[in-house]
């Protein structure tokens, strides 16, 4: 980025929802990038507020036959109140048949489907308003169903959205619109078509912003909610979702999916000659290294104490090996004598260890890092191919 459009970016970001920093603002403009975690939420918020605004539409929706029976003629109305009873059906069958998935495509789909109801009723209504002549409360009441576009641009304000895909959702509202004003295909006489799609137009954009926001304190939310304040790698319960999360993933893609313990060798005696500061200062620096050298997509996971998890996506236990014993030759820092500080690494692949289930992958990385403690510590430990049976790799004695 150049100097010039660095400053505009960091400009336009200062504009944004105070609750996120500069380096995450990118998430508000597009799902491009989201870890899986804030995926997996935003889905469920989503799905969870189709269903919600579903039941409520199942309800609401037949109620206004009454109005119409009353003010419409007969025939209209009756029209009218069929098609309300499907739209309540559709909307029912919506809320009742949809559930709380964690994938975004699938929540997408659901606020499609909860926008293509009273989409499909506002064309219905309308050609079947275009074939009366109404006057006084009866014109009033038919005006009404004018307004359907307008409430569906603002009820997308409610869903924790990107700008993208608000627009996503908003654009082919307003391009609609827009075709039906210029076919005059409209049952309302508004004072000035321009006026009512700048209406929309600005509707769309208020929308678009609280939209933004809610994602902006979602962000912020979630970010705090799963790293641990001390190291920032992501907190024990979060790392447990992350890692069901990505075991679903691999083994439904048969992809690979490496985990790895990794437990400092000795740290109690940190602690006990210098102090608890000084144990804190090697976690966080012992955090920095593994972040520092290992891929984008890898996530470390403080599992408590002077515990990490490290879970590497894609990566087969040979390739995990390699990089876990270039970060070791790297050092993971110093003790505060000056001496390297060492750990002691369980490594385990779901497929090369046949293991179907993400809690057994845990547990068989956690024992081999026991091994690994109990052959004399500093070193890694996880399985070559079945006949070799364990494989160790030799101690790192390179300071950092
Ligand atoms: N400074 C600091 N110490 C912590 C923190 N969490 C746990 N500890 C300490 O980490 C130490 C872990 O000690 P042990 O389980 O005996 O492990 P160790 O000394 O590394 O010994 P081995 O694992 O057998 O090599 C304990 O003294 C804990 O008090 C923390 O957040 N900060």
């Amino acid at each position: 980025m150049s100097g010039l459009s660095r400053q505009l970016w960091l400009k336009l970001v200062g504009l944004l929802p105070g609750e996120v920093n500069h380096s995450e603002a990118r998430w508000l403009l597009s799902p491009h990038g989201h870890m899986p975690l804030m995926n997996g939420r935003r889905a469920r918020i989503i799905v969870n507020r189709v269903r919600l605004v579903a039941c409520l539409f199942a309800i609401l929706t037949p109620l206004w036959i009454v109005v119409d029976l009353l003010v419409l003629p007969l025939a209209l109305s009756w029209q009218l109140a069929v098609a309300r009873i499907v739209a309540s059906l559709a909307f029912f069958g919506l809320h009742r048949h949809y559930r709380a998935y964690s994938s975004l495509l699938q929540a997408w789909g659901g606020m499609v489907c909860l926008f293509a109801i009273p989409s499909v009723f506002y064309v219905v209504s309308h050609l079947l308003l275009l074939n009366h002549h109404l006057e006084g409360i009866s014109a009033a009441i038919g005006t009404g169903y004018a307004f359907l576009p307008f409430v569906l641009l603002a009820g997308l304000a409610i869903f924790p959205l990107t700008l993208t895909e608000s627009l996503g959702f908003a654009l082919p509202a307003l391009a609609a619109h827009m075709l039906g004003g210029m076919l005059e295909w409209t049952t309302v006489d508004w004072p000035s078509f321009w006026g009512s799609f700048w209406l929309q137009v600005l509707i769309a954009g208020v929308a678009a912003l609280a939209c933004i926001s809610q994602l902006a304190f979602m962000i912020a939310l979630v970010q705090q909610a799963v790293r641990d304040p001390l190291t920032g790698a992501f907190s024990r319960r979060s790392g447990e979702e992350v890692l069901e999360l990505q075991a679903t993933l691999a083994m439904r893609c048969q992809s690979p999916l490496c985990v790895a313990f990794i437990d400092i060798d000795h740290f109690k005696t940190i602690n006990d000659h210098y102090g608890h500061h000084a144990g804190d200062l090697a976690l966080q620096v012992l955090a920095e290294r593994v972040v520092d050298q290992l891929r984008k997509g890898d996530v470390l996971v403080r599992w408590g104490g002077e515990e990490f998890l490290l879970l590497l996506p894609n990566t087969t236990a040979s390739q995990a090996v390699h990089a876990l014993g270039r970060l070791r030759q790297a050092g993971l820092g110093l003790r505060p004598d000056g001496q390297p500080l060492t750990a002691s690494i369980g490594v385990a692949e779901w497929q090369e260890d046949s293991v179907n289930d993400w809690r057994q992958l845990l547990e068989l990385a956690d024992s081999r890092m026991y091994q690994a403690k109990q052959s004399g510590r500093n070193r890694l430990v996880g399985r070559d191919l079945e006949q070799h049976g364990w494989l160790l790799s030799p101690a790192v004695s390179a300071a950092a």
